[in-house]
């Protein structure tokens, strides 16, 4: 075969292969000193997680004295049964005890039927070798029983004669009574009865999770799929932690989303079963399942309880506990709180919990205003510089004067702060603790509590936006605002004003829509849901984010006598009401207002100036208003943002003939 030499023509092109990439694993080598000195992977916890917390101590205990205390009473009324079952055992268990040792000591059980076969086949030799065997080993045996027995002999004379009180011989005697009924018993019948049904939840194990996890369709095909890393399942609190890493690319939030199935795959009740996203990455689980439903749990004491309980609300304080009875913490400074739910829920007790810790701290000002007209608040209101209850036009009014109140506090607080921070005493232009604790900075905190808000929203029109932008401006100014409210539908909890606040705490709701309305769009598909709960059974709980872990988190519910001990403290603490209460401000008609204080011959106003004209004329009323907020006012009369001429310039502000039109509109709206 010949090769003819290939011929290509001018326009040919050589393609090269593609380059291959270099290995992409570094190749395996040996761990270097440097490599095992550096590593910086967790170590193992030397104390078990339940041992680490008092809190996690004290479950403990207190499950394992319910426990024990449980078992012993079910088995002291049961005496009498198992002490005739002994008394029929014991005798039967002598004998077989007594025979056993005997057979033994002969070797007669051990070539029993090889002897009898070579009897039955007539075979001496065979059975005379094999009984030889039996002999040898049945002598040495007996000095074994005989050493046995004078051991015996020597232990209960040494123990006569070293003095032993009848206590100790009847304790012998017992004992020996017992094994000896252990030894006699049927195989199927044990002496004592089975304190826990096999039904009730006990230990959470592998299988369960693994299964558990498998039946949810979530692309999980086999057990064994899952992996648990060290410690594996253990003992966390009033329950059980099981961490465990999903397969493949499925993240942690997929199973949150069917807390329901997972719970109705384990068989137990859905508030014994608290799973969350795993601390090391998105696809891991940390699934706590309680020894008991949440509903049926106790609740650890408050801290802020003690005699000597102090707060500083610029210092994580506790308010609530989690599912795993920890405390949970929060700071009030420049934070504000949404707290919604259902009737029966638990919302005034709950935004009672914040306020007890602004009530220890004696720095700060009190304004409660409770629009359920039944008095949640009112062992509390001696401490309050204003306080308010009732569903009449005068609480309204009083309500609304505090949002009023608040504003121009937001005013006058924004020139302290500024003048504070000419003098270093601000540097990030905040109230810092001590310019809070300062005498006569005008920078103390203030927290204002408006329960069953909706009910003003829905009163006084314009309240809500008012207290949007008091929300807004107080935060960094030490004004807390928190707002309970039963959320039916967006006029009586504005999405705005959910907005501006990070800090929210969903009680028991109906359904998603209540649920998403309170903790932001999404929150019931990411398995943050307060539908779980039941109004009454469940009152106190509820899932809480913007705090460090988000997640389930029951208000504390102190005994009325440790609530009078709290408040009374407060009281002692503080000496005097901090802060005053709110002026009367009389309902102005800022159109009105803004007209007059046009003048002659003037073809409107920048915003800003009408902003000064209008605090000259009514101050109680516009002292803090900015031009902002005199447009945004005026908007809703229908009064446009126009140019107006100021000297050669031209400004945004309010012209007459707008003014004038919106009022000729309003009159014959009034027609
Ligand atoms: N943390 C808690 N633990 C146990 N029970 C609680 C807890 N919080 C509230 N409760 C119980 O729930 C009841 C209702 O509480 P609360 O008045 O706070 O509910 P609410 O949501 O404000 O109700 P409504 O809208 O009807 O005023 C209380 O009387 C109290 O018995």
């Amino acid at each position: 075969m010949t090769t003819l030499p290939m011929e290509y023509d001018d326009e040919r092109h050589v393609i090269e292969a593609d380059q291959r990439g270099g290995p992409v694993d570094a190749p395996d080598r040996k761990a270097t000193f440097a490599d095992v000195v550096s590593r910086d992977e967790q170590t193992r916890p030397i104390v078990p997680a339940v041992l680490r917390s008092p809190e996690g101590r004290r479950a403990l205990v207190r499950w394992s004295a319910r426990y024990g205390a449980n078992r012993a009473l079910y088995h002291v009324t049961r005496s009498p049964k198992y002490g005739v079952k002994v008394a029929a055992y014991a005798p039967r268990g002598m004998w077989r005890a007594g025979t056993a040792v005997l057979w033994w000591a002969a070797g007669g059980r051990e070539n029993f039927h090889l002897r009898q076969e070579a009897a039955n086949k007539n075979d001496p030799h065979t059975w005379q070798s094999l009984n030889r065997t039996r002999a040898k080993e049945s002598s040495a045996r007996w000095w074994v029983v005989g050493a046995g027995l004078v051991l015996l002999l020597a232990a209960l004379i040494g123990a006569e004669l070293a003095g032993m009180p009848p206590v100790g011989w009847w304790a012998a005697v017992v004992g020996m009574v017992l094994v000896a009924a252990r030894l006699g018993r049927p195989a199927d019948k044990p002496i004592v009865d089975r304190v826990t049904t096999g039904q009730r939840f006990t230990k959470l194990t592998a299988e369960m999770v693994r299964n558990a996890v498998v039946a949810l369709s979530i692309g999980v095909k086999e057990p064994g799929q899952l992996t648990f890393p060290p410690p594996g399942i253990h003992k966390d609190g009033p329950g059980w932690l099981a961490r465990f890493n999903l397969p493949g690319a499925i993240v942690a939030t997929t199973l949150l989303e069917k807390r329901d199935n997972l719970a109705a795959a384990l068989r137990l009740p859905v508030d014994q079963v608290w799973p969350e996203v795993g601390p090391d990455h998105p696809g891991q689980v940390d699934l706590w399942v309680g020894y008991q439903p949440s509903s049926k749990m106790g609740q650890p004491r408050w801290a802020l309880a003690a005699d000597n309980a102090r707060t500083s609300v610029f210092e994580a304080q506790p308010f609530a506990t989690d599912a795993r009875q920890r405390p949970l913490s929060t700071v009030l400074f420049a934070r504000n709180f949404l707290i919604g739910g259902q009737p029966g829920s638990g919302k005034s007790y709950a935004a009672r919990t914040l306020l007890t810790i602004a009530m220890l701290d004696p720095t700060v000002e009190l304004k409660v205003a409770e629009f359920k007209g039944v008095g949640d608040f009112l062992d509390m209101s001696p401490l309050c510089s204003t306080y308010v209850v009732g569903v009449d036009d005068e609480a309204f009014e009083t309500g609304s004067d505090i949002i009023t109140w608040a504003l121009a506090e937001c005013e006058r607080r924004g020139k302290r702060i500024l003048e504070a921070k000419k003098r270093g005493e601000a540097p990030e232009g905040k109230v810092t603790p001590e310019l809070a604790a300062k005498r006569g900075s005008g920078l103390h905190p203030v927290f204002i509590l408006l329960d069953e808000v909706h009910e003003l929203f829905a009163a006084v029109p314009g309240a809500a936006a008012a207290c949007e932008r008091a929300i807004k401006r107080g935060r960094a100014l030490g004004i807390i605002f928190c707002l309970a409210t039963q959320i039916p539908d967006k006029d009586s909890l504005p999405p705005n004003i959910t907005r501006c606040i990070t800090t929210r705490w969903c009680l028991s709701v109906l359904g998603q829509v209540e649920n998403d309305m309170i903790l932001g769009t999404g929150a019931y598909k990411r398995g943050f849901t307060g539908t779980v709960y039941r109004p009454g059974v469940d009152a106190g709980w509820g899932v809480m984010v913007g705090v460090d872990k988000p997640g389930s988190a029951r208000s504390f519910f102190p005994k009325p006598e440790v609530t009078a001990a709290i408040v009374a403290r407060a009281g002692q603490l503080r000496g005097q009401v901090v802060g005053e209460d709110v002026e009367r401000v009389e309902a102005r008609d800022m159109l009105a207002d803004a007209r007059a204080v046009l003048r002659p011959g003037e073809a409107g106003v920048p915003w800003a100036v009408l902003a000064e004209r209008l605090a000259e004329l009514a101050p109680e009323m516009y002292a803090g208003y900015t031009a902002d907020m005199v447009r945004e006012s005026l908007a809703r009369y229908g009064v446009d943002s126009m140019d107006v001429k100021v000297g050669r310039k031209n400004l945004k502000g309010a012209r007459r003939t707008s003014l004038d039109a919106a009022q000729q509109r309003r009159e014959i709206e009034a027609e």
